[in-house]
Parts: structure tokens; C-alpha cells; sequence
């Protein structure tokens, strides 16, 4: 048996015979399913791409020959053969292996974006950049899913790769006919006519004029190596057309309807104790709502990009089929296409992850603001995600915002504001709204004890004295009122408001803050440009000189971790920020930031 304790690196697999190789593809799968279903991960993705991995490797030599992958949620095969199949059961722990590729980790992994449809456009410029330095000796191949060649960069770059005939790229489409769910669209039309009719009508790609290969089996290594070793000899751009099956060889994945095992949890620690009931999920929280005023409001629609379920939009799919768009990985058309439904007469919600928007900022500035279309953006993973590396936390969103001109924001606190924060952007039809929250579980509602102009008082000082006043952003809330206890224990006056929209800055919010010593922001959010940002330049535009500390994420990519940890890590505890505004208060040294007080993780973030 052909194990993977018997390959050392790519090198190793090139002196296999087949048939050992595909013992080895059985030791990696079992690899896959035991220690994926332990620590959590793309599991589905990888099973589907054991064979082309291992034929990539075989037929091209990398690190010299660049390989390279979109989105990189399947690369685990390719981890495991390129030296990283010990440090395999630490994979997305703290410290441990990253679930995308990782530049620190190896030579192999040349990007780490988990941002679907981007890869041929890598590939397009170091097939250039291979061209004007002479490295024509290296070979660019670039895997892309039939999901992302839904993303219009993907096309963006197919129209470069197709006027370079002296600049060679391997394209391998890993067709496998699914995102999440089944890639929807006239793309995946168009493959499966590939797959299905004689070779008589052209494909796509070589009526753009790039050489077509396939399609070919993408399980079968011997198939698979001579239709690469084909491409390659062909000195030019070049598509692939590989079919695979997402999820093969662990039939669990293979029978599941949902997404073929695209991302399982990690497996529950055993526990004595009974397991607390869970609260609901922001995502669920969002999704039951928006169904059940599916029927109060015929006008809403609603847009996912290929995220159907993950987004939350599932019941109001289910029962409003018709008002429902999945536009395939396409944020930028989605964004676009909702300012055309609400120019058309309609209320559209556009579902996504919150980093996921950043690629249609312009769509969402000039195709919506812009017209005041009633757009409503929910953004579910806003802040800190963890998990899934730098490139999905949704960091950015507060920022991007603070930019839009006429958008309102909301930023839900708990399950009841979180259902009311989207009733009122339902309502509004003079613009767009923006409703934010996290990854995970809404937690226990917290109260208000007061209203005031529309804010929420979580917590009134009880001397009245008006030391503080620390604004919540969102999911902040109980950190907030954890530290406000902790400030009135060293005998000041905190005030504890949660504005619920937070852009544009509410004049109420400015109001209270001029009256105070302290105003204090807490967002889960970059800090940079965030809403505390904006709140402190709306009261140096009200002529207030009240000091004002931001606290939020620094600027900085953030390695995969737990969510807690993460937020910990950069101050974002109801210690670390009582610490901090204790220490303002009493003057002791307010030039310094919560983020350089808290301690670093190791491997500081970049
Ligand atoms: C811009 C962007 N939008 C959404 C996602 C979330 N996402 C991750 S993988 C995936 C589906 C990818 O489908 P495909 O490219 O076919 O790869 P497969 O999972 O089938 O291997 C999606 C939508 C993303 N990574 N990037
Ligand atoms: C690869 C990708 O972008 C998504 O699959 C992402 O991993 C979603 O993660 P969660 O839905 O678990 O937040
Ligand atoms: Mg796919």
C-alpha cells in the first residue's frame, strides 16, 4: 500500500507507478475524512480534486511550474503532498495549518485570497511577467471551479489569456457542477453540453480562441495526465475541461443534497454535562424573518451569490421561488441587478457575506446610492469570522460604508433588534440600508433600559455623574456592559447606548456625547475609517472637545483563529477596554490605543 508517510513531496510522486498512485489517492482520502470531520473544513471540495492534484503534480514540477488555485478551499490534497501531511490534524486550528493556501506555510502556495473567480487573472499576469523576464521555462496553470467561472473577473481574464498565444497558460476547469449548490446560469448550461454532446459545436472557450481540452474524466490519473501533458505541449492558453465529483469516495458526502459536504464543522468535543439548548443562529434569525414578511411586502425580493442557504435565504426561497435570484459567484451583477429591480419597482435584499461585498463597492455607491435605489444589504460574517483566515473576515464593511453617500447602517445587537433593524429598512424607500452582523449564534436578547431618540440606553450611570459614555456597535453589547461595570467600580459614571443605526451618525448620539468626559466606541470592525471614526468626527464637527477612544480591529491582515480569540487578542474584552478607559480618565497616558495595549498572538498578524 502506497501511503503518504511514502511520498516525501511532489518529487516522490513522479517515481510512482499508477497503480501506486492511486493507493496513495486512497490514503489521502482517508486522511481527508478523518481529520476534516475532527477539526472542521472544506471536506467535499478536496475529495473531488484528489486525482488532479495528484496529477498536476505528477505531470508539472512545482514550486518552479506555478500552480496555482481559485478560492483555495480545495487545496488540502495539495497540502498534504507537498510536504504538510504530519501538520495535517492542525489544520484551521490556532497556529496550525491555514484552510487556504499560505505563503508562510510552503513555496507551493504561491495566493491565498479565498475570493472566488480571481485565479486566471493571477495567471494572466505571471504568464506576462514569465514573458518579459524570460522565465518561459515555467508553466502557469491555474484551477478554477465551475462556480467561479460564474465571477466576471473569471471572463475579464479569459479575454487577456485569449489575445496572449505567446503566453501559455494551463487552464483546468475542475467541473464538478456545483458551488455550494448546482452552479446555476448558462455557463454550467454550456458545460454540460460539453459533457454530453459530440465534439462538433465549439466550446466557449475556443470560440474566444483558446484551445479546448477534454472533457476528461478528472477521477481517472492516467486520462488526466495525458490530457495536461497535451495541454502543456500546446505552447498556448489552454482550457482543461475536468469532470469531477464534489464530496467522492465518502458517501456521506456523495448523498448530501445540501452542498456535497462543502464545509463541515468541526466534530463536538464529547461532553458530560448536557449541552445547553442553542441560541439562534444571526443567519436563522434573519432567513425566518425575512420569510415571514415575505407576504406583508410583495415588493421584496431577494439575491444571493451561489449562497443560497449559507445566507439564510432558503425559506424564503421555498416560498417565494419567484422572487428569489441566485446570480451564480457574482456579487458586482447582483449588487447592479438589485438597483435594476428597485428601478424596476421592486424592494431588493441582497445576502452576503460581509467580505465578500467589498469587490461591488462601486456597484453599491454608483448603481444604487447614487439613484437613492431602496437596495437593502444584509451583510451575515461581519467582523471578525476566524476560522477562514485574513480574507474572510468582514472588517471592512463599517468603513466602506462611512463612504456611501444617503446609505443607512444598521447594526443589530440580538436576535429582537436584529428582526426589527430589518422590518425598518424594509420601510424605507428613499435609499439603500445596510443591516450587519456576525458569524454564529445572536446570544440571549439584551434589553434597553431607556429610548432615547430612537437609540437604545443598555445602562444609565447610577451616580448620574456623566463620565462615560461607551457607544456599542452591534454584537458588542455585552462586552460593552461588561466593561461599563467595571469602570463604575472605580467610581465613574457610564453611560451604555447602543444607537442601533449607526450611519449616518445620529445628531442624538452626538447630543449625548458632548455632554460626557469620555465617549468611547466599540465595534467588531476595523478601526480605520469605522463607525467609532465617524462618530468622533461628527463631534469634532459639533465643536465637542470630548476625548474620544475607538476600539475596534487594527489595521492589519488577521491570521485564522477563534473568533474570541481573535477579538481578545486586539482588546476587544470588557477588561481590556475598561483598562483602557480607566487609564484615559485618569489621565495617566491617553496616547495610547487599546489595540498596543492587548497582547499579540503569536505569529503576529501581518
Ligand atoms: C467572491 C466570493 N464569493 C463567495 C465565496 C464563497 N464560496 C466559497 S467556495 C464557493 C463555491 C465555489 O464553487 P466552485 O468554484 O465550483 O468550487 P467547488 O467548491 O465546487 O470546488 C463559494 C460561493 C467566495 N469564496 N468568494
Ligand atoms: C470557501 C468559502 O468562502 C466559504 O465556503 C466559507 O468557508 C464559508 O464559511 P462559513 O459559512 O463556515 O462561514
Ligand atoms: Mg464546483
Amino acid at each position: 500500500m502506497t501511503s503518504i508517510a511514502s511520498v516525501h513531496g511532489p518529487d516522490g510522486l513522479r517515481a510512482l507507478t499508477l497503480p501506486q498512485t492511486e493507493e496513495l489517492a486512497a490514503d489521502i482520502r482517508r486522511l481527508l475524512v478523518e481529520e476534516v470531520t475532527r477539526t472542521g473544513g472544506h471536506l467535499g471540495p478536496g475529495l473531488g480534486v484528489v486525482e488532479l492534484t495528484l496529477a498536476l503534480h505528477r505531470v508539472f514540477e512545482s514550486p518552479r511550474d506555478q500552480i496555482l488555485w481559485d478560492t483555495g478551499h480545495q487545496t488540502y490534497p495539495h497540502k498534504i503532498i507537498t510536504g504538510r501531511a504530519a501538520a495535517f490534524g492542525t489544520l484551521r486550528q490556532p497556529g496550525g495549518l491555514s484552510g487556504y493556501p499560505s505563503r508562510a506555510e510552503s513555496a507551493h502556495d504561491l495566493i491565498e485570497n479565498s475570493h472566488a473567480s480571481t485565479v486566471l487573472s493571477y495567471a494572466d499576469g505571471l504568464a506576462k511577467a514569465h514573458r518579459l523576464t524570460g522565465a518561459t521555462d515555467r508553466a502557469v496553470v491555474a484551477v478554477i471551479g465551475d462556480g467561479a467561472l460564474t465571477g466576471g473577473m473569471a471572463w475579464e481574464a479569459l479575454n487577456n489569456l485569449a489575445d496572449g498565444a505567446d503566453r501559455p497558460v494551463v487552464v483546468v476547469l475542475n467541473d464538478n457542477t456545483r458551488s455550494y449548490a448546482p452552479t446555476v446560469g448558462g455557463i454550467p448550461a454550456h458545460l454540460a453540453r460539453l459533457r454530453t454532446e459530440d465534439r462538433s459545436s465549439h466550446s466557449v472557450f475556443e470560440n474566444l480562441g483558446l484551445a479546448y481540452v477534454g472533457p476528461v474524466d478528472g477521477h481517472d490519473i492516467a486520462a488526466l495526465e495525458e490530457a495536461l501533458r497535451h495541454a502543456a505541449g500546446l505552447g498556448r492558453p489552454v482550457v482543461v475541461h475536468c469532470l469531477t465529483e464534489k464530496g467522492r469516495g465518502h458517501a456521506p458526502a456523495e448523498q448530501d443534497e445540501a452542498d456535497r459536504f462543502h464545509a463541515v464543522r468541526p466534530r463536538p468535543a464529547a461532553r458530560t454535562a448536557p449541552r445547553p439548548a442553542p441560541e439562534p443562529a444571526w443567519t436563522d434569525v434573519f432567513g425566518e424573518e425575512l420569510a415571514a414578511l415575505g407576504d406583508r411586502h410583495p415588493e421584496v425580493v431577494a439575491l444571493t451569490a451561489a449562497m443560497l442557504a449559507p445566507t439564510g435565504l432558503t425559506a424564503f426561497a421555498d416560498r417565494f421561488p419567484d422572487r428569489t435570484f441566485d446570480v451564480g459567484i457574482a456579487e458586482q451583477h447582483a449588487v447592479t441587478s438589485a438597483a435594476g429591480l428597485a428601478l424596476g419597482g421592486l424592494h431588493p435584499v441582497v445576502a452576503v457575506y460581509a467580505t465578500f461585498l467589498n469587490r461591488a463597492f462601486d456597484q453599491m455607491l454608483l448603481d444604487v446610492a447614487l439613484h437613492r435605489a431602496p437596495v437593502t444589504f444584509v451583510l451575515d460574517r461581519a467582523g471578525v469570522t476566524g476560522d477562514d483566515g485574513a480574507s474572510h473576515n468582514g472588517m471592512w464593511d463599517l468603513t466602506l460604508f462611512q463612504m456611501v453617500p444617503g446609505l443607512r447602517v444598521a447594526a443589530p445587537r440580538d436576535a429582537a433588534t436584529l428582526r426589527r433593524a430589518l422590518r425598518e429598512a424594509l420601510a424605507v424607500q428613499d435609499g439603500p440600508t445596510a443591516l450587519r452582523f456576525p458569524k454564529g449564534s445572536a446570544g440571549p436578547d439584551i434589553p434597553a433600559v431607556a429610548t432615547l431618540d430612537g437609540m437604545d440606553v443598555l445602562r444609565r450611570p447610577g451616580s448620574y455623574a456623566r463620565d462615560v459614555l461607551l457607544v456599542s456597535v452591534g454584537a458588542m453589547a455585552g462586552v460593552c456592559l461588561e466593561a461599563a461595570d467595571r469602570i463604575a467600580e472605580h467610581g465613574f459614571g457610564v453611560t451604555v447606548v447602543d444607537p442601533r443605526w449607526i450611519a449616518p451618525v445620529p445628531d442624538a448620539l452626538v447630543e449625548l456625547g458632548l455632554g460626557h468626559a469620555l465617549v468611547a466606541t466599540v465595534e467588531d470592525g476595523g478601526r480605520s475609517g469605522g463607525a467609532g471614526a465617524a462618530i468622533s468626527q461628527a463631534l469634532a464637527d459639533a465643536g465637542a472637545r470630548t476625548p474620544v477612544r475607538t476600539f475596534g480591529l487594527p489595521q492589519r491582515f488577521l491570521d485564522h483563529g477563534r473568533r474570541d480569540d481573535i477579538l481578545a487578542a486586539h482588546g476587544l474584552t470588557g477588561r481590556h477596554i475598561a483598562r483602557a478607559v480607566v487609564e484615559a480618565l485618569a489621565g495617566r497616558d491617553d496616547s495610547v490605543s487599546i489595540g498596543d495595549l492587548a497582547p499579540q498572538p503569536v505569529g503576529a498578524d501581518q
